[in-house]
């Protein structure tokens, strides 16, 4: 059995995302033994995976407290971190006990979140049971829930204490889902590692199955490239915005739809919106752009959003993380694999980019 071990972060804050089969039987020995305490988030749809790993930290001794968390984007709003804030508290954790989230994104930025709040902050492990969460989501210590007015408005970087990306979990994960996971891939690809482009064009079938042969080698790649730009700029405060590619589009999806659209989907047409920016900004020519059309198309990922949302989601856009009071800031391409940023954009060029993606 083949396990990669991938360092994240400095001397003082490093952890290890460990990928392969069956690595999730490390999770007591992360969880370490100074926590007396452990609450594990999990999900409906997670618990067959979570059950064995309850037991196995009650076999190592912690006293472990199971909290079912709702699924998907309900999981992170503020009411939800409130409860689990009074079930910590009613249960006297304290500084030395830690937090675990098992699921997809939306539990381990939940997890995080509520790890990095408690006391000021306690340690977190985390098990990402989708795609999108061991490739993205789980690595880098962003945490955060949403609000009515936006995706991801609350939040604090803290940084886990270890990620076991175990690839047994994807098998029960539905298509869709795994398909959203793959457009965090790709966005890996076209920002740093273009050999992940060229991996999915290769073979789009076996890139879209969980067992696809080139499973585990994406899983690898993408999270190597969050590993390295966010081991240089774990808050944000330069490269690590290139991570957002797709975003700003993406997130003002999401909101519109009241957090419904699954956020790879949203990703994968706010890429297409970023290509068009940056080839009518004469950054990249259209053969870029198609690449990403059908690149993302190939694997099922939607590429077009309906025109009539564009007011609502110019608007929407105004609360990106990356604007600077009135100032929109997008991250586009100079070529595959050299983000840049442009800041800015005429209002022509932004509603020309959406028409190029609107049906
Ligand atoms: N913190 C970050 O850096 C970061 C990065 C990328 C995305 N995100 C966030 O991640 C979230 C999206 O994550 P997601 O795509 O994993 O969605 P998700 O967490 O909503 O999970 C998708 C669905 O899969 C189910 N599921 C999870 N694991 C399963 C399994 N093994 N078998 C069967 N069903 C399973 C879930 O219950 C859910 O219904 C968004 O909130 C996004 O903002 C955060
Ligand atoms: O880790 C990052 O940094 C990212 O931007 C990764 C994104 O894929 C992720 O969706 C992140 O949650 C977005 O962060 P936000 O700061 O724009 O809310
Ligand atoms: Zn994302």
């Amino acid at each position: 059995m083949t396990v990669s071990r991938i360092a994240v972060g400095g001397s003082s804050d490093r952890y290890e995302v460990v990928i392969g089969n069956g690595v999730s039987a490390e999770l007591p020995h992360l969880v370490g033994s100074s926590a007396e305490r452990v609450a594990v988030l999990y999900t409906g749809n997670t618990w067959l995976i979570a059950r064995p790993l309850v037991e196995a930290l009650e076999a190592a001794g912690h006293t472990v407290h199971s909290m079912l968390v709702p699924d998907g984007e309900a999981a992170k709003d503020a009411t939800v971190a409130a409860q689990l804030w009074g079930k910590l508290g009613r249960a006297g954790f304290t500084r030395s006990d830690a937090v675990v989230g098992i699921g997809g994104g939306a539990v381990t930025d939940l997890a995080g979140f509520v790890a990095a709040t408690w006391l000021r902050g306690v340690r977190c492990v985390l098990v990402p049971t989708t795609m999108l969460g061991m490739v993205d989501a789980a690595v880098g210590g962003k945490t955060g829930i949403n609000t009515d007015e936006g995706k991801n408005l609350v939040g604090a970087f803290h940084p886990p204490a270890g990620v076991l990306c175990d690839l047994d979990a994807l098998s029960t994960l539905p298509a869709d889902d795994h398909i959203a996971g793959l457009a965090e891939v790709v966005k890996a690809g076209f920002i740093a590692d273009t050999a992940i482009v060229d991996l999915v064009e290769s073979d789009p079938r076996e890139a879209s199955r969980p067992e696809g042969r080139h499973t585990r080698e994406l899983v690898e790649r993408a999270v190597a490239v969050k590993a390295e730009v966010v081991s240089a700029d774990l808050r944000e405060s330069g490269r690590r915005e290139m991570l957002n590619y797709g975003h700003t589009l993406g997130h003002a999806i999401e909101r519109v739809e009241g957090y419904t659209f699954r956020h790879g989907y949203a990703v994968s047409v706010g890429m297409l919106f970023a290509a068009e920016l940056s080839r009518l900004d004469g950054r990249i020519g259209a053969e870029v752009v198609h690449r990403h059309r059908d690149v993302l198309s190939s694997v099922g990922l939607p590429v077009s959003y309906p025109e009539a949302a564009w007011p609502r989601l110019n608007e929407a856009m105004r609360v990106d993380k990356k604007a600077r009071g009135a100032t929109l800031r997008f991250v586009v391409l100079d070529a595959p694999g050299r983000p840049a940023l442009l800041a800015s954009p005429s209002e022509d060029l932004l509603t020309a980019a959406y028409r190029a993606v609107s049906v």
